[in-house]
């Protein structure tokens, strides 16, 4: 457990609501896209909670179940902010972390690594000495964590082609070998596959069961 004295970093997480997220998974997942979307935001969130480099988790989201799931392990949840997209919620989250959470920097993170591991996500936080500084995802385009050392803009870029953005505004890309579950975000089949090689939290080990389970024809259920 973190202590809330001195933990350096707030994290802002933001979960799209989940009966429109993860559409790369639709195909291969027509029945389970939406749990699976939830149960990556939860893994995520109870990964980081976990972190001792963490003071506080922001979920910033209008995804009722998730919202009932990550506060119920000890997250807060601040909603979203309709027709702001990605980097709106993400400001918005900051905006609240650095009034509620002052003299703490402010770090987002993607909801889609249900891989995480807190320590490579401590490991990580520590490398964070740059006032912005950032990780690259997996594919080597995107970016699955933004920190801003205290009382420095957190001036989020997500989207395609955010690594760029995000080296272009002046964030210090984090390069450590040790942090590959910081990196794996989720956005495809073969993404997921990855994720469960390195190893998913419990929700999603618990979805892709219940997936198994219909590809054997155990629950005669689609994926
Ligand atoms: N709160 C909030 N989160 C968002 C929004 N858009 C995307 N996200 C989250 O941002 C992270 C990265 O987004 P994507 O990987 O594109 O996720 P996605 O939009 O669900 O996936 P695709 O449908 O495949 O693009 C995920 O954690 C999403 O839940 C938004 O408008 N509001
Ligand atoms: C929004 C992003 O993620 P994705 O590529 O997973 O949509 C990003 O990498 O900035």
């Amino acid at each position: 457990m973190a202590d809330l004295q001195v933990a350096p970093w707030t994290l802002v997480i933001p979960v799209k609501r989940t009966a429109i997220a993860k559409s790369r998974l639709a195909s291969a997942y027509p029945q389970h896209r939406p749990e699976l979307a939830r149960a990556f935001a939860v893994d995520t969130t109870a990964a980081a909670l976990e972190s001792p480099l963490v003071r506080a988790v922001l979920v910033v989201t209008d995804d009722p179940v998730v919202a009932a799931d990550v506060t119920a392990i000890g997250a807060r949840v601040v909603p979203d902010l309709a027709g702001a997209g990605l980097n709106g919620a993400l400001e918005h989250g900051a905006a609240f972390a650095a009034a509620e959470y002052p003299g703490a920097g402010v770090v987002a993170l993607s909801a889609d690594l249900p891989a995480l591991r807190a320590s490579e996500l401590t490991a990580a936080l520590a490398a964070c000495t740059a006032d912005r500084s950032f990780v690259i995802d997996e594919p080597g385009t995107g970016t699955t964590m933004l920190a801003a050392a205290p009382g420095v803009p957190l001036d989020p870029r997500f989207g395609v082609g955010s690594a760029q953005a995000h080296e272009g505004s002046g964030a210090v890309p984090i390069a450590l070998a040790t942090i590959g579950s910081v990196r794996r975000d989720v956005d495809t089949a073969a993404d997921l596959a990855h994720a469960v090689q390195l190893g998913v939290g419990p929700r999603t080990a618990d979805v892709m069961s219940l997936v198994m389970g219909a590809a054997t024809g155990t629950e005669g259920l689609a994926c």
